[in-house]
């Protein structure tokens, strides 16, 4: 490992109370700042919390993300001899921390199950040595609940060597934090074994209960409390309406583009969609690459490998929702394997376990993210909070693009009562969580169906008071208030249309074609299925889901059915294709014939399709003259419009051999 060899400040001589006061100055805390970090000075509260703990007080401190909050123990750790006791809920975060702070030269240690019993004795022999040479000793809350190392801490403590207890990411100590884990809880003896040692907690979760939750667990003494703005100013907030747009995809696509070759992280809530984006964004042209817990080890840790070093510009990534024990083992390998590479100065020193679940690419530090998208509405204003914040971490321009949907939305809350009625075979309170759950979801839902300021919304769901000034035009409500005023209405339309219309999808662009009086017109969706969109704003399925392009998986007449508005086909509407003659289909059994029995080629797969609507508009077409010129420009886009979409299915479908003769080659 690369150590930089670094000489102490001569700042203290180990009699803390004679010299307290000037320890606590602010030039000589700036002084440690610049020699061991060289910045040139603290950031927002930084200097406040150290200079609270170094004075013995108990603090909480609330700092946004990539707010700097390592630093407010790591500086008191410099300005005395002893240790700083720093509970960190992952050890591959504390490899992390430790490993960074070592190659500046700082003595740092961390102690986990990853250690060799050699390494283990040595910490342990310097924890017992009168003059323990370790600044920092980085355990996991599990270590501090065993009675052999808290007997180990309390000798320390006796011989008044224990300076102060930071507990990052201290919101895991309450149930309300997004990420409880009930080991933090059992922090709460701290105070009792080792009473005069103030208690730093740190967090980035602003939920007023979770503040008062960590406060009295940890049994803090009148803490004093300093919270950061949650302002992001570099950030800039909008939402697109996927109910609006024709073509969710290739809006990303450009939107991609158009920012040039910039660092981006495209959040989404299936694998499958995170698969499919990432293939199609790179046949468009995009460097980009699809990292979620589906993917085996190597690939993960390559695809990671490459972002960070910049060797592909976007990943797609899951949320991870709900992913289980697995899928976060496998994540925390990845970044045991990075760490192990000693890729240290590319990835962030702090992470916790859940937000593995929630963010895989939480505690990947680059900072010069541009744009994070998501493709899917997040669970929380939390979530939303941390994922998009991971834009702009340089304090450089960047943006936060959501793009909401009416269907993710519902299926976002089926999704939490589900793990609602889950948690109630363990916990016995399936309505308070599934409630609290969508109530924190709501807000999510309120910020994009909403007209007002987003920058505002964001920040009033933390409880922070905001002027109407704050925002400064940096959100696109606040931009172009009549055009998001617009949007809405639209969206209110078209979900009216929708419940109208039973399930069938409306399709109402931007440009107003919804109010087109062409019969109709073709767009293709990104999700792998062709629709027909209608005069009255609805649209038609030709292809199910996967039927046509996906010549690996087996389909079934009840998956077909799925994506079929049975209602339509039930009304017998004149202007159905699937409907009208049976031609449509026709084309989709052909279609699932051709994939069960043999793989026909794209050619033929667009004569069939070609052939349907022929027929279709053979048959419709006596008093549709007058039309004729208009369908046949639609009937062109049409024919090219599946061409191209037939052609990216084969070529995903080549990706994806191509990725698992890699994942062969690898595990062989
Ligand atoms: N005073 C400072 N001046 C400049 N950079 C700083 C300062 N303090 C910390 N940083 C840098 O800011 C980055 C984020 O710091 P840190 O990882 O401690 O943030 P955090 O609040 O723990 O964020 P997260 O919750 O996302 O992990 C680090 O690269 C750190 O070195």
């Amino acid at each position: 490992m690369n150590m930089q060899k670094k000489s102490q400040l001569p700042l203290n001589d180990g009699n803390a109370n004679k010299k307290r006061k000037a320890l606590c100055s602010k030039e000589t805390l700036v002084k440690l700042l610049r020699w061991h970090f060289g910045y040139p000075d603290f950031r927002g509260m930084q200097l406040d919390a150290i200079q609270a703990v170094l004075s013995g007080k108990d603090c909480f401190c609330l700092m946004p993300t990539g707010g700097g909050k390592s630093m407010c123990f790591q500086i008191p750790a410099l300005a005395k001899s002893g240790i700083v006791l720093v509970v960190c809920p992952l050890i591959a975060l504390m490899e992390n921390q430790v490993m960074a702070l070592k190659e500046k030269g700082i003595a740092a240690e961390f102690l986990s199950s990853t250690k060799t019993m050699d390494a283990k004795t040595k910490i342990h022999e310097d924890l017992d040595s009168g003059k323990p040479s370790t600044r920092l000793l980085y355990v996991t809350p599990e270590l501090i609940a065993t009675p052999g190392f808290m007997s180990k801490l309390t000798k320390v403590y006796a011989r008044g060597l224990l300076n102060l207890i930071a507990i990052d990411e201290a919101h895991c100590i309450s149930s309300w934090g997004h990420d409880f884990r009930p080991s933090y809880r059992k922090l709460s003896s701290l105070r009792s074994h080792l009473p005069d040692v103030p208690i730093l907690a740190l967090t980035a979760t602003a939920v007023p209960k979770v503040q008062k939750d960590v406060v009295e667990s940890l049994q803090m003494e009148n803490p004093l409390i300093l919270k950061s703005s949650f302002n992001r100013p570099n950030i800039y907030y909008e939402v697109r309406y996927k109910d609006l747009l024709g073509d969710v995809f290739a809006d990303l696509s450009n939107t991609l583009k158009s920012l040039g070759d910039v660092c981006a992280i495209v959040y989404c809530l299936e694998r499958s969609v995170c698969d499919d984006l990432a293939a199609n964004l790179s046949q468009s042209g995009i460097s980009c690459a699809a990292y979620h817990a589906g993917l085996n080890n190597k690939m993960r840790t390559s695809v990671l490998d490459d972002w960070i070093s910049a060797r592909i510009k976007v990943v797609v990534a899951t949320v991870a929702f709900g992913g289980g024990v697995i899928d976060q083992a496998k994540m925390l390998c990845d970044r045991a394997f990075l760490v192990a590479k000693g890729r240290d100065s590319m990835i962030v020193q702090q992470c916790t376990i859940i937000n593995y679940i929630f963010d895989p690419l939480f505690g990947i530090d680059r900072k010069d993210v541009r744009i994070v998208c998501h493709f899917n509405i997040p669970k929380s204003m939390e979530s939303f909070y941390q994922e998009s914040g991971r834009a702009g971490r340089d304090q450089l321009p960047s943006r936060s693009l959501l793009y909401y949907g009416v269907d993710d939305r519902k299926r976002m809350e089926f999704i939490l009562r589900k793990s609602g009625s889950k948690k109630l075979e363990s916990s016995g309170s399936q309505e308070e969580s599934s409630k609290t759950s969508l109530i924190a979801f709501n807000q999510m839902v309120e910020y994009c169906e909403g007209s007002g300021c987003r920058r505002k919304r964001i920040l009033e769901s933390f409880g922070e008071q905001v002027t109407a000034s704050l925002c400064g035009k940096t959100c696109d409500a606040c931009r172009h208030p009549n055009l998001v005023a617009r949007y809405l209405e639209d969206l209110t339309t078209a979900c009216a249309l929708r419940q109208k219309n039973g399930s069938s999808r409306v399709f109402i662009t931007r440009n107003g074609r919804y109010h087109m009086q062409n019969m109709v017109s073709f767009v293709t969706l990104f999700n792998k299925d062709i629709r027909y969109g209608y005069k009255d704003g609805t649209l038609r399925h030709l292809f199910a889901q996967g039927c046509a392009f996906n010549s690996t998986d087996a389909i079934d007449r009840d998956q077909l059915s799925e994506f079929w508005n049975r209602d339509e086909v039930a009304s017998g509407s004149e202007e159905d294709i699937s409907d009208s003659d049976g031609n449509g289909n026709e084309v989709v059994n052909n279609l699932t014939r051709s994939k069960l029995q043999s793989r026909l080629g794209v050619n033929e797969k667009l004569a069939m399709l070609q052939q349907a609507e022929e027929n279709y508009y053979r048959n419709n077409n006596t008093h549709k003259q007058s039309n004729k010129v208009d369908k046949n420009a639609i009937s062109d886009s049409m024919r090219e419009a599946s061409r191209q979409r037939l052609q990216n299915a084969l070529k995903q479908v080549q990706q994806r051999l191509e990725n698992f003769k890699y994942a062969l080659h690898l595990s062989c």
